[in-house]
């Protein structure tokens, strides 16, 4: 602050203030505004006779001096500031040209400027490929300006950018050619110009694109320093040789090795990206660790031991046996570096430094955010004995080794940190699939992006259902449409009788009633046909022509729609939906395709049993104001739905046929609910007893022979509305019912009831992809096995096992390698070409697996199937016109 203020006292005492420039006027105090600009005017006479270069510009491509003035430059922008003034990019608007323009205050007394001013006169002229040029100067209200050579940065910048932003090192060829050039520089303003540089350190070294290396600031900054040297902030670093600061050792003066250790500073920093010294506490203590503490050494193994030894050399202590230029230059460091010809790979190496893109250096200062954090953890992780301090007392060569050591421990720190983390995550997503469904979603992320799902679901128990196969007997003709179902004043039994050339009670539906596999299949429909159900034997009993009719009936008297779902139906996946559908309708025309019934058609069906109506309770009769009256009215446990619309597979169709006459009482409780257990066996009790409006919502699924139903607890309409029932397929087409926050298996807490739900009834679904062959295996040992475990892909559903490691093993090893990633990105000097080539190689192979596994993944997308009704009124209209023309 001192300086601050002997700064800003010597700038207003040179500086005429504008106010009193005004004041020449008339206005203000004449005597002290005439006393100030005689003062200016002697000085800028002064400067001129001390100066003759000031005021004139000799610019390279010029053979003659130019007169010039500031009028003649027009301001870039700042490009740096440092501590006497700021350096600005400026155009010589005469010609074009741009200059760095270097503004230093005049805050030093007269003779300190004639210093400066003489020196800067000899430097306007010199000729060195390692100097920065200097085209010349002038003075501006006793700043003095300079102009110099524009370079694209310097070397403080420079390599804070590699190292703290790129993560990287700086190559030693490029150290080498630094070292090159800034002692042929020294060494030229020694013999030529018979001068010292004084303030030798990375800002004043600049570097361009076309890979030249120069010094700059050379005598000027250089007096100043002197001066100033024991009152500067705290904040510049001591570049200064300990003879300069020790006074015992400047009784004996200083010379041109002062610069040297200067240099060997600047080169220890170039190398490691930090200041050897420490860099906190008072200028006075920092100052004094120079002169105490033992010198720096550069151990770094990612330099050569020419390299290193030049460094140390340059920062030996006594000064007596520090080497001076001549010697420097004979160093093998240097030697070989003079002999190498790698002008080309050194400006190729500044451009690709300096040519980031801004997205890559904010990349790179985000990376540098995370990895400071990181390293602050890795010094709190490591034990302060094993810290290394190359500054302090116990600096010695020891220590800074155990610096390069500690980073190397520290990258293991940081690597068993991410681990760590890395282990956590995985452990909180794998548990997270057993926290409630609504806090499910996390980890339903997780596990579906990483090809969690597996073939197979969730294995039906098959002693609890029936298991017997789809005979092919059991699909019989196309279903004719029925017409009567409306005319029918008895709705229940219309719908299924309707084709009675067709409803001979066949073998088929007589083993509808056979317990205990048809227990499965609850009986919740209203006498659609007890007969057939009545000797019922097999499930595929559904397939008799009555049920068909029915089915189609009530399908007719529905419209299937499948909507898109807040955009997730992409048209693929809306097509494949609009399949399912239209295979339904094949089977329900095609019942005698054996091929056709031979495939595993495991779409979901829900019925929605049409409002009960005291005319008609057929399914297609009864139809207005249907959903109003469901809306309001709770179902109670003997609801029982008039009449169904079935949407989905061949399955629907044993749905329709499950008939409440044939609900046998053998059923296990355990697959009937109350409902359906007390549902009277009298249809039209049934359909009377149901509440307006209410319908049935059942879903069933077949598993190859399987044949399941799965119902859902009886709720009120309240809660309906609240919980969406949620149907998942897997692959093979199976599905789960997750309703309420947790999946509904069938025969076990499962109940049959009906719902009182709105006309329209929405299914969040969960279509994927039909059957594979593997697919296909998977079910198979699915329906045979009944158990099948995780490993073999069955008996997994979604979100639930605990097997299936493969399924970690992305996430894992991606994280592992991004961690090796950024490791080799902060640590890069530790990774030598052939473990980053392997660590590159695993990384592709890594991300090929990756995308292989995820483009034959199938594709898993929710989506809604809409099912409403449409306008019975028209269809009924319609049919009383078939019924008219009919007679
Ligand atoms: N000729 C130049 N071409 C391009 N940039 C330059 C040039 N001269 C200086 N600079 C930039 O301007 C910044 C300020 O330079 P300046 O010499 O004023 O201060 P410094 O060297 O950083 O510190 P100090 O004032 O203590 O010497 C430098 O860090 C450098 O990046």
């Amino acid at each position: 602050s001192s300086n601050q203020r002997q700064l800003t006292a010597g700038m207003e005492r040179v500086r005429p203030r504008p106010r009193l420039e005004l004041a020449v006027g008339g206005i203000g105090r004449p005597s002290v505004v005439l006393g100030q600009h005689n003062q200016h005017n002697q000085q800028q006479q002064q400067h001129q006779q001390l100066m003759p270069a000031v005021g004139k510009l000799l610019l390279p491509d010029d053979a003659t001096e130019r007169q010039f003035s500031v009028d003649d430059l027009e301001d870039l922008g700042e490009i740096g500031r440092g501590a006497f003034g700021a350096v600005n990019r400026m155009r010589y608007t005469p010609t074009g040209v741009v200059l760095a323009v270097k503004r230093i205050r005049s805050t030093v007394d007269e003779r300190q400027q004639k210093n400066m001013l003489l020196e800067l006169n000899v430097v306007v002229n010199c000729q060195c490929e390692f100097i920065a040029r200097s085209y010349g100067a002038l003075f501006k209200e006793g700043d003095c300006w300079i102009c110099m050579e524009l370079m694209d940065t310097s070397l403080d910048k420079f390599y804070r950018i590699v190292y703290h932003h790129l993560h990287e090192a700086i190559p030693e060829v490029v150290i080498a050619r630094i070292a090159l050039a800034t002692v042929s520089a020294l060494d030229y303003l020694k013999e030529k110009l018979g001068m010292m540089h004084r303030d030798v350190k990375p800002s004043n070294i600049l570097a361009d694109r076309r890979g030249r290396v120069k010094l700059c600031d050379f005598g000027i900054a250089g007096k100043l320093v002197d001066s100033i040297a024991k009152t500067r902030d705290a904040g510049c670093r001591p570049y200064m040789a300990p003879e300069r600061i020790d006074h015992q050792r400047m009784t004996e003066g200083y010379d041109v090795r002062s610069d040297v250790w200067s240099l060997g500073i600047s080169l220890y920093e170039l190398c490691t990206g930090r200041f050897p010294y420490r860099q906190w506490g008072t200028m006075f203590e920092q100052l004094e660790q120079v002169v105490k503490s033992d010198p720096p050494r550069l151990t770094d193994i990612r330099y050569s031991e020419e390299a290193r030894s030049f460094a140390n050399l340059c920062l030996t202590k006594d000064v007596k046996k520090r080497p001076k230029y001549r010697q420097l230059l004979q160093h093998p460091f240097l030697l070989e570096s003079a002999a190498l010809d790698a002008d080309a790979d050194i400006a190729a190496y500044f451009c690709s430094v300096l040519n980031r893109t801004p997205e890559e250096a904010q990349l790179a200062d985000l990376l540098a955010a995370v990895h400071k954090v990181i390293l602050c953890l890795t010094k709190a992780a490591v034990p302060s004995s094993r810290m290394a301090d190359p500054s302090g007392a116990s600096a010695n060569t020891a220590a800074t080794a155990g610096s390069a050591f500690v980073e190397g421990i520290g990258s293991e720190v940081v690597v068993c940190l991410f681990i760590l983390l890395a282990g956590l995550i995985l452990v909180a997503a794998w548990l997270s699939t057993y926290v409630p469904q609504d806090m499910r979603p996390i980890a339903v992320f997780v596990f579906e992006n990483f090809g969690r799902y597996r073939p197979g679901e969730q294995q039906q128990q098959p002693q609890q259902v029936a298991t017997a196969p789809l005979p092919p007997a059991a699909i019989t003709g196309p279903a004719p449409i029925p017409t009567a179902a409306a005319e029918a004043p008895s709705a229940s039994t219309a719908t299924t009788e309707t084709p009675s050339s067709s409803a001979s009670p066949s073998s088929d539906t007589a083993r509808i009633a056979t317990p205990p596999s048809d227990s499965a299949r609850i009986a919740t429909e209203p006498a659609t046909v007890p007969d057939a159900a009545a000797d019922a034997g097999d499930t595929t009993a559904i397939d008799t022509p009555a049920a068909a009719a029915a089915v189609t009936t009530d399908l007719a008297a529905y419209d299937v729609d499948v909507l898109e779902s807040d955009g997730d139906l992409d048209p693929e996946m809306r097509e494949r939906v609009e399949d399912v559908l239209n295979e339904y309708t094949q089977v329900m025309e095609a019942k005698n395709d054996s091929e056709l019934r031979n495939r595993r058609l495991k779409y979901f069906n829900c019925l929605l049993t049409q409002p009960a109506d005291s005319d008609a309770s057929a399914s297609v009769a009864s139809t207005s104001g249907a959903g109003t009256g469901a809306a309001a009215s709770p179902v109670s446990a003997s609801d029982t739905p008039a009449s169904a619309v079935v949407v989905g597979s061949e399955a629907a169709s044993s749905s329709i046929l499950e008939s409440s006459s044939a609900m046998p009482s053998a059923a296990p409780a355990a697959t009937v609910d109350t409902a359906s257990a007390a549902a009277p066996t009298s249809s039209a009790t049934a359909s009377s007893s149901r509440p307006p409006g209410s319908l049935l919502l059942r879903l069933k699924y077949f598993n190859d022979d399987l044949r399941t139903v799965v119902a859902l607890p009886n709720e009120s309409i309240a809660n309906f509305k609240r919980k969406h029932f949620q149907v998942e397929m897997s692959r093979n087409m199976n599905i789960r019912l997750i309703y309420n926050g947790r999946e509904l298996k069938e025969g076990t807490d499962c109940t049959l009831a009906s719902y009182a739900i709105p006309e329209e009834a929405t299914i969040h679904c969960l279509i994927t992809e039909r059957n594979t062959s593997a697919n296909e295996e998977s079910g198979a040992a699915a329906a045979s096995g009944g158990g099948g475990g995780a490993a073999e892909g069955d008996g997994v559903g979604p979100l639930e096992g605990q097997g299936d490691i493969g399924s970690y093993m992305f996430p894992l090893f991606g994280g592992i390698l991004g961690i090796i990633w950024y490791c080799r990105v902060c640590y890069k000097a530790y990774f030598n070409f052939m473990s980053t080539m392997a660590l590159g190689a695993v990384t592709l192979l890594f991300f090929a697996a990756f995308f292989a596994s995820w483009s034959a993944r199938p594709p898993r997308q929710t989506g809604q199937i809409h099912v409403h009704r449409i306008n019975l009124d028209a269809q009924q209209q319609q049919q009383q016109q078939q019924q008219d023309q009919q007679a």
